[in-house]
C-alpha cells in the first residue's frame, strides 16, 4: 500500500473531485461515513457517551458529519467545536448548519480553558480537531485542550491522524499531540504512523478506502510503501516440481566466536528453513561440535583458530555469503573480513559485528559488493552513520549513505524499514515478542536464504522482513509474546510461507 504525503493527498482530493464530478462536501460525506460505519460496527448502538471534538477545518468537518450520523442512529452524542480561529472551512460551515438543523441546537463552542467540558474515563472521545492541514505546533488553550483530552483516560479515536501530529516532521519535546487509542486514516497511512518517534501517538490503526482517483493513486510516486500480505505475496516465487537442492542455492554463513556460536546456529537454521538448498558455516574451531549437533543439515568449515575468525578460507562457489553474527571485532577477525570482502563479488548480507567492523574501519565500505544488504538495529546504524536529530533526519542520512555505497539497508525496529536508492519499504508484520536475543540473527539468515534462491537482494530484504515478522506473529499466537525465543521464529518460517499463499491470513492478533 502506498504511503502518501499530505500534499499528495490534497492533490488526490482535488483530482477526485474534478474527475468524479462531485463536490468537496460530497467527498467529506463519503470519507466521514466510512468512519461512522466503523464506529457503528464496533459499538452496535451501545449506550455510551460519545464526545466529538471538532476543529474548524475539514478535519472538523469530518467530525461534524460523523456526529450527525451517530445522532441519526440514536447514539448519545455531544459535539464540541474547538474554536481556535474564525477562519472556518466551507465544508465545515455547511456541516455545522446541517447538525444544527438535526439536533435543533448549536454544538458547544469552546473558546478557552474555562469552557473545557468534563471528560471521564469510560467516555468515547472522537478527535477531529486537526488533520493533515496542521502547519505549526499547537499553542495556548488549544494545546491545553489536547493535553486535557490525553489526561482524561477516555478512549480516544482520531480521525485521519491524531491532532497535533504533523505528517512530515517530528513534534518537539513538549508539543501537544493527541495520544490516540485508535486512528482511522483516510486512503493511505501516513509515514509518521511507523516511525519510532511518533508511532505511539497513533494507537491501533486502520486505513479507510475513500475512493480517491485510482489513476492518480497508481501513478503517483509514494513517500514509502507499506508491505502487507498482498505486496509480499506478489514477490513470492513458488517452487518448481522439476528442481533439486542445487536449484535453491548455497548459503555460507561466516561468524561466531567462543561463547557466541548460537548466533550462527540461529542464522543458519533460518536460512535453511527459508528454503536455501545448501548451507555451509565458517566458524572458529570451538563451534564445530555445537553446529554439527544442533544442525546436522548444515556443513561446517572451521578456522585454524579455536576462539575467533582469523582466516576465512571459502573457495566454495556460494550464491550468497552472510557475515557478522557473533564474530567479535578482534584485529585478526577484522583482517579476515577484509580479505573476505576482497574475494567476494556477489551481494553479501552483513549483520552485527560485521556492521561494527565497518563502522570502525570506514575504508572497508568501498569494498562492499554492490547491492549488499546491511541489517543494522538503531544502535548499529548510529555507529555507521553517526547521530541524527530525529527520524526524518535519520531517513535523509540513511539515503545518503546507501546511495554513496550502493547498498540496501534494512533498519530493524518495531516497524522495520528497507531502504534502496530513493525507495522506502515499511514492514507491517512482527510484534514485541520478537524483542528477544537472536531474532536479528534469524532475519539475516532469512534474507540470505532468499538471495540463495535467486531472489534479487532488494526483494529478499523486503520479503524476508515480512516473512520474519509473520513467523514472529505465528509464534506469538502459539506461545504468547513473552514465550517466544528467536529459535521459534526460525522454526516457524515454513508456516509464514504457508500463510502467504493460504486463502485466509493467519489471524495472529499481533501488530
Ligand atoms: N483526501 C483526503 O485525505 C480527504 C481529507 N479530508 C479531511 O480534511 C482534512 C484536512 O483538512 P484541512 O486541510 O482543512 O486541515 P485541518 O487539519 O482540518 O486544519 C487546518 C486548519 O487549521 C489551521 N491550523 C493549522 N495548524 C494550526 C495550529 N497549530 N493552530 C491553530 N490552527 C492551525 C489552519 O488555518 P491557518 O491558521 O493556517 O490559516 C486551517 O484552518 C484531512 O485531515 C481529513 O480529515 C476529508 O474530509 C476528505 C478527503
Ligand atoms: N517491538 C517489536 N515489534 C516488531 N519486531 C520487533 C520488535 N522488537 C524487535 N523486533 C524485531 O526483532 C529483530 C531484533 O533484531 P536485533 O536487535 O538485531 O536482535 P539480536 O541482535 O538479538 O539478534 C529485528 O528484526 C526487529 O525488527
Ligand atoms: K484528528
Amino acid at each position: 500500500m502506498k504511503i502518501l504525503t499530505a500534499s499528495q493527498l490534497k492533490e488526490a482530493d482535488e483530482i477526485t473531485i474534478e474527475k468524479q464530478n462531485i463536490s468537496s462536501e460530497e467527498l467529506m460525506e463519503r470519507a466521514a461515513t466510512q468512519v461512522f460505519n466503523e464506529i457503528h460496527t464496533r459499538l452496535q448502538g451501545a449506550d455510551i457517551l460519545i464526545k466529538v471534538f471538532c476543529g474548524i477545518g475539514n478535519n472538523g468537518g469530518d467530525g461534524l458529519v460523523i456526529a450527525r450520523l451517530l445522532i441519526e442512529h440514536s447514539y448519545n452524542v455531544k459535539v464540541f467545536i474547538v474554536n481556535y480561529s474564525d477562519n472556518r472551512s466551507k465544508d465545515f460551515l455547511s456541516n455545522y448548519d446541517k447538525i444544527k438543523n438535526l439536533s435543533r441546537d448549536w454544538p458547544v463552542l469552546l473558546k478557552g480553558e474555562d469552557d473545557f467540558p468534563d471528560i471521564k474515563r469510560g467516555d468515547f472521545v472522537i478527535d477531529a480537531i486537526f488533520g493533515i492541514g496542521l502547519n505549526r505546533p499547537l499553542e495556548g488553550w488549544v494545546a491545553k485542550m489536547v493535553n486535557f483530552i490525553n489526561d482524561s483516560s477516555a478512549f480516544v479515536l482520531s480521525v485521519d491522524l491524531p491532532s497535533g501530529l504533523f505528517t512530515d516532521k517530528i513534534p518537539e519535546e513538549g508539543d501537544a499531540v493527541i495520544m490516540a487509542n485508535f486512528t482511522l486514516s483516510f486512503q493511505t497511512p501516513k509515514l509518521v504512523f511507523f516511525l519510532p518517534d511518533t508511532m505511539d501517538f497513533v494507537g491501533d490503526m486502520q486505513v479507510l478506502e475513500i475512493g480517491l482517483d485510482r489513476e492518480f493513486l497508481s501513478e503517483v510516486t509514494p513517500a514509502a510503501q507499506l508491505i502487507g500480505r498482498q505486496e509480499a505475496r506478489s514477490l513470492y516465487n513458488p517452487r518448481n516440481k522439476n528442481s533439486h537442492k542445487g536449484s535453491y542455492g548455497h548459503v555460507i554463513i561466516v561468524g561466531g566466536s567462543y561463547g557466541k556460536i548460537g548466533s550462527i546456529v540461529l542464522a543458519t537454521t533460518a536460512s535453511m528453513r527459508t528454503g536455501a538448498g545448501l548451507a555451509t558455516v565458517f566458524i572458529p574451531k570451538c563451534g564445530y561440535e555445537i553446529v554439527q549437533t544442533a544442525l546436522p543439515e548444515a556443513m561446517v568449515l572451521t578456522d585454524v583458530n579455536y576462539e575467533m575468525l582469523t582466516d576465512i578460507k571459502t573457495d566454495l562457489d556460494a550464491d550468497v555469503v552472510c557475515f557478522g553474527m557473533g564474530a567479535g571485532r578482534d584485529k585478526s577477525t577484522v583482517g579476515a573480513f577484509k580479505e573476505l570482502l576482497k574475494k567476494t563479488n556477489k551481494p553479501m548480507v552483513i549483520d552485527a559485528d560485521g556492521l561494527n567492523i565497518l563502522s570502525e574501519n570506514n575504508e572497508l565500505l568501498q569494498d562492499l559488493p554492490e547491492n549488499s544488504v546491511l541489517t543494522p538495529h538503531p544502535k548499529e546504524l548510529e555507529r555507521l552513520i553517526g547521530e541524527w536529530k530525529d527520524d526524518f533526519d535519520k531517513i535523509e542520512k540513511v539515503q545518503e549513505f546507501i546511495k554513496k555505497h550502493k547498498i540496501i539497508l534494512v533498519l530493524k525496529g518495531a516497524h522495520t524499514f528497507v531502504f534502496e536508492q530513493e525507495n522506502i519499504y515499511v514492514n507491517n508484520t512482527g510484534n514485541a515478542g520478537m524483542a528477544t536475543a537472536g531474532s536479528g540473527d534469524v532475519l539475516s539468515g532469512v534474507i540470505a536464504g532468499l538471495i540463495s534462491q535467486k531472489y534479487e537482494p532488494l526483494i529478499a530484504a523486503v520479503l524476508g522482513v515480512y516473512l520474519h515478522g509473520k513467523s514472529g506473529d505465528i509464534s506469538a499466537e502459539k506461545l504468547g509474546y513473552e514465550g517466544i525465543i528467536s529459535g521459534d521464529i526460525a522454526k516457524n518460517m515454513g508456516l509464514a510461507f504457508r500463510d502467504l499463499m493460504s486463502e485466509n491470513e493467519t489471524d495472529s492478533g499481533a501488530g
